[in-house]
């Protein structure tokens, strides 16, 4: 009755092959074909019509983007469709093998009390020392199996089909070696004629055994700010990337849950358009900061001081290419979380992370990684089944929608409507050299930049000389993680040299975060910890006369004092924008320079695009005069001119 279907049910072990059910699908996908390892993203094969490629991508690729990684040796498997079939959902369940699979001598990699303990040096020793705002550090479950992999595989699909729900894909894949079998919730990206999503997930209400308990605990969730800022903390990370690849940047909906059988998590759908081939696309989003952190390249640097062993295809994705009606290449890549690794040997490994923070309990963090795995646990029947036919729609409660629409309120209209060009004719065609810090905050900025109608470049600290920066209206020196202090870090140094070189010619200067806090050194401030980090916090500040609301992402920061620059020569003294709540000096500005602690490019800005507009306007010499009123653009017909 389905040929390719009964044909891998008949000797599921000796072939390649994967089952694919995608959400808002009747039909599960059913491939069978030929398995090959290849080097890079840019080799997966292109896919034909009718014969889709799927590609497993170990988390060790991330190093093709020169960040660091353990290498396990997982290798970039491609599995290329030689037969391929739609069977519906049902159908499907009831083919599927239903005996025993026995699971046996069930371990965690790290214990509790050492996960816990993890999670208290990463809240001290990285985040308290300015190097990000939230890190993803997974631990394991590991069991072991005697069934062959292949039917283990299909048995435990079966249950994932039947008790699971709110899945992107619920999948089993298996290949000689490595077979995955899974339930994840999270799209990492997508590409379909051109139209570009990412879905960050973040904020995990972990449901309680007894259903009396539910609505209570969902509402204290809902309403909780360390799982709302968590939530737009890797909201602000996927807009750097989706401003890098997307021409137009990209626009904000959400927030909606996804309800799942042990888990309801938060989300938002991030949406833009490029014409980026799919693999380039994957290879600027490996891999999503729901599963690593921000930012994210230093991320990846922290993961491998506090995670023991490599990550295997964990926290990686899974990247399907098809070929369109119109010849274009399609892709689909789901996140490997909540998902089982079989090896040849037996070896089960169910691994979950949580996404740490300045406020994170260790406790309730170390209940986290339980909770995400339990899905998949329950799947091999190490955990109670949950029945979810009862289960009240948690999105459907009384004031649940509003209190979800109103975490807008305080975001920035900018990321979340489409978005006009308003040019400012006093900017138009001046040059921008944007200089990243190993933070591509940079790219929301030069996103902006663009959008007051200026001609921005971004290029990395060790690439830009100092003749690049002789050639540009203004340069904008960017954020980046680490002590703004630390003399044996080479990015600060270089920063610290071009940063005096540019105010020694004189030129134009606008520095962001890091960036201000050298700028602050160099003007003989002090800058020191603060009590608390303010990493991923909105809050108000008074920028010389202008209330404004804006994101900060920071461990550090200047402290009031007599700020002097040498410039052209010249002994020119700064003038400081105090938040006396942290007695903070949270903006510089002098003749041709100006400097902000905050981030006026975040989500988390309400106010940020009328900010970054006068501050640029402030450096090229354009005091007053022009419409400041520029962030209002949900405005109808608001012109500027
Ligand atoms: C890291 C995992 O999940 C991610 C982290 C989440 C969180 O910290 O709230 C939520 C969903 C996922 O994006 C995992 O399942 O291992
Ligand atoms: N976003 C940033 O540039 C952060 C600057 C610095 N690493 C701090 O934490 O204070």
């Amino acid at each position: 009755m389905y040929p390719v279907l009964d044909a891998i049910l008949r000797a599921p072990a000796d072939q390649a092959w994967a089952l694919l059910w995608r959400e808002g699908q009747e039909t599960v996908e059913v491939l069978r074909g030929t398995t090959a390892d290849v080097a890079r993203l840019a080799d997966i094969p292109a896919a034909e019509e009718g014969h889709p490629v799927l590609a497993m991508v170990p988390f060790r690729q991330i190093a093709e983007r020169g960040f660091a990684v353990r290498d396990d040796g997982t290798p970039l498997r491609v599995l290329t469709g030689t037969a391929y079939e739609r069977v519906p959902v049902e159908a499907v369940v009831a083919a599927l093998p239903t005996g025993e699979v026995e699971v046996t001598d069930e371990r965690f990699s790290v214990s509790d009390e050492d996960y816990a303990a993890i999670v208290s040096r990463v809240i001290e020793e990285e985040i308290g020392n300015g190097e990000g705002a939230n890190f993803v550090i997974r631990r394991d479950v590991l069991a072991h199996t005697a069934t062959e992999p292949a039917t283990a595989a299909l048995t435990w699909l079966r249950r994932l089909l039947t008790d699971e729900r709110g899945a992107y894909w619920t999948f089993a894949v298996h290949t000689p070696g490595h077979t995955l079998v899974g339930a994840t919730p999270e799209r990492h990206v997508s590409v379909e004629g051109g139209r570009v999503r990412m879905n960050p997930i973040s904020g995990t209400f972990r449901h309680p055994a007894d259903m009396a308990d539910l609505e209570p605990a969902f509402r204290s969730f809902i309403a909780d700010t360390k799982e709302t800022e968590e939530l737009f903390m890797v909201v602000d990370e996927e807009m750097k990337m989706m401003s890098q690849i997307c021409t137009d940047g990209g626009r904000i909906t959400g927030p909606y849950l996804k309800q799942m059988a042990h888990l309801t998590h938060t989300e938002y759908l991030l949406d833009g358009r490029s014409d980026a081939d799919p693999r380039d696309v994957l290879r600027l989003t490996m891999f999503a900061p729901t599963v690593t952190g921000s930012p994210m390249e230093n991320a990846c640097t922290v993961i491998t001081r506090h995670e023991p062993g490599g990550r295997g295809y964990y926290s990686g994705v899974l990247a399907l290419l098809e070929r369109d009606a119109d010849g274009g290449e399609q892709l689909d890549a789901p996140i490997l979380i909540r998902t089982a690794h079989l090896d040849d040997e037996g070896t089960v490994t169910v691994s979950a992370g949580a996404t740490l923070v300045r406020h994170s309990d260790p406790v309730s963090e170390v209940a986290e990684t339980t909770a995400k795995a339990s899905g998949m646990l329950a799947a091999l029947g190490l955990r109670p089944r949950r029945d979810i036919s009862y289960a009240v729609p948690l999105a459907e409660l009384d004031g649940v929608a509003e209190a979800l629409g109103a975490r807008n309120e305080s975001l920035s209209p900018f990321w979340l409507s489409p978005q006009e060009a308003r040019p400012d004719p006093d900017l138009l065609g001046r040059r921008v050299l944007v200089v990243d810090a190993a933070d591509t905050w940079t790219q929301m900025l030069a996103h902006q930049v663009r959008h007051f109608g200026m001609a921005a470049r971004v290029a990395r600290w060790d690439e830009v000389t100092e003749q690049d920066l002789a050639a540009v209206d203004l340069v904008l020196f960017g954020p980046g993680p680490g002590d703004p202090d630390d003399p044996d870090d080479p990015r600060v140094t270089r920063l610290r040299d071009l940063l005096a070189a540019r105010l020694a010619a004189g030129g134009p200067v606008l520095a962001v975060c890091l960036s201000h806090q050298i700028l602050s050194r160099l003007a003989g401030l002090d800058v020191t910890r603060l009590e608390r980090p303010n990493q991923g916090v909105q809050l108000p500040v008074d920028l010389w006369g202008h209330p404004a609301r804006i994101g900060f992402y920071n461990t550090f920061v200047p402290r009031p004092g007599d700020a002097v620059v040498e410039r052209a020569g010249v002994g020119t003294p700064l003038e400081a924008a105090v938040d006396p709540a942290h007695d903070a000096v949270v903006g510089l500005r002098g003749p041709g320079v100006a400097s902000i602690q905050g981030h006026a490019e975040s989500v988390l800005s309400r106010d940020g695009l009328g900010v970054l507009h006068r501050l640029i306007r402030h450096a090229l010499g354009h005091e007053a005069g022009f419409d400041t009123e520029m962030s209002d653009i949900r405005r109808p017909g608001g012109k500027v001119s």
